[in-house]
């Protein structure tokens, strides 16, 4: 089975694509089978620039298509709208998204209205028999499944860290062309009113970063060592809901079940027990740390390295210990 992926881009407001972006169009580029790979571009008020158009053919793009709407893009059936009609022109059989709040509500509401077979939160996707087999992980990560897609279109929201991105090396320049999209009465029934942009950490962002350190009751409020250990290791900061709900940090850094669902390739838990709806949350990381004081915290059945140690003492040193081998 050879048919055009098309790949969504997330891009920031400064007009960089965003990391995960980029395992998207590795993964495209290995499952068109040579059928072209388009990268859409929805123009929000920042255009692709030249950079980001060359950077998007590095990484396998033949297309880059700039999706201007007349409604805001941020807006999941306006988005859904605009990319079902791209879908359309490009004959595309597989819609690749990063695996987001915002766009698996737009993949939900394409998934009705075109009859594709949708699988969100996926950590793998391959072709077998002509079919696209996504992999993910259920039940709090305790088990791990595969869904192939039986509809002609399917649509697949892919997690952070999910794939080693690559570029191609020689790729040929990408076509690049505006495609117009005027939206339905229906799709313009809710307005985007305000928008207020949380201020800027400095670190990575917790959904899509490669590294994370958590951290929990047992900082007793006090995050600055879980913070100085994620800025060594270049981290984003998480949290249980015990330390969010306590104010100690905010709640977008929630990890787990009812919080932001991660897969980095290393997690470190800093005074974390390992409660069941935190390990939802984390469990598919790819290696896990625990620092934890009571041997038999829950977390260290999950856990590939463990220290038993009062964080205040272990966790510094463990800083400090990376400080000097960076130089
Ligand atoms: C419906 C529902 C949804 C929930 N959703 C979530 C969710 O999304 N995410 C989430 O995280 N929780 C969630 N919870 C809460 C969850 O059940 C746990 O209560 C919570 O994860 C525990 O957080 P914790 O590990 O910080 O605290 P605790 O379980 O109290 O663990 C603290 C750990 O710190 C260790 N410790 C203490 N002092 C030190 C020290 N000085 N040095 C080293 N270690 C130390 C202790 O040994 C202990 O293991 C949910 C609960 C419910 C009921």
């Amino acid at each position: 089975m050879t048919a055009p992926v098309l790949v969504l881009v997330d891009h920031t407001e400064d007009g960089a694509v965003r990391a995960p972006v980029r395992e998207l169009l590795t993964l495209a580029r290995e499952l068109s089978g040579g059928a072209g790979v388009h990268a859409a571009w929805a123009v929000d008020g920042v255009e692709p620039s030249p950079e980001a158009v060359a950077e998007l053919a590095a990484l396998g793009a033949t297309h880059v298509h700039r999706v201007v709407v007349d409604a805001d893009p941020h807006l999941s059936a306006v988005l859904a709208e605009a990319l079902a009609s791209l879908l359309d022109a490009t004959g595309a059989g597989l819609l690749l998204v990063v695996s987001s709040f915002e766009n698996k509500e737009a993949a939900a509401r394409l998934a009705i209205s075109t009859g594709a077979g949708v699988v969100t939160d996926a950590d793998g996707l391959a072709q077998v028999d002509g079919r696209y087999v996504a992999s993910k992980t259920v039940f709090a990560g305790t088990w791990n499944t595969t869904c192939a897609v039986t509809a002609p279109l399917a649509i697949v929201a892919l997690k952070p860290n999910s794939v080693q991105p690559s570029v191609l090396e020689g790729a040929p320049a990408a076509q690049v062309g505006e495609h117009a999209v005027t939206v339905s009465d229906k799709a313009r029934r809710v307005a985007l009113v305000e928008r207020t942009e949380r201020p800027a950490s400095g670190r990575p962002d917790l959904g899509s970063a490669s590294i994370v350190v958590a951290g929990g009751r047992g900082t007793e409020g006090d995050f600055s060592v879980v913070e100085e250990l994620a800025d060594v290791l270049g981290a984003a900061v998480g949290a249980t809901r015990v330390a969010t709900d306590e104010g100690w940090i905010g709640h977008d850094a929630q990890i787990g079940q009812t919080g932001v669902t991660i897969a980095p390739r290393l997690y470190v838990g800093v005074g974390v027990s390992g409660a069941v709806h935190h390990r939802g949350g984390m469990q598919a990381s790819g290696t896990i740390v625990a620092i934890n004081s009571d041997p038999d915290a829950p977390i260290f059945e999950i856990a590939d390295f463990g220290v038993v140690g009062d964080l205040f003492t272990v966790v510094p040193q463990a800083a400090a210990e990376i400080r000097r081998l960076k130089g």
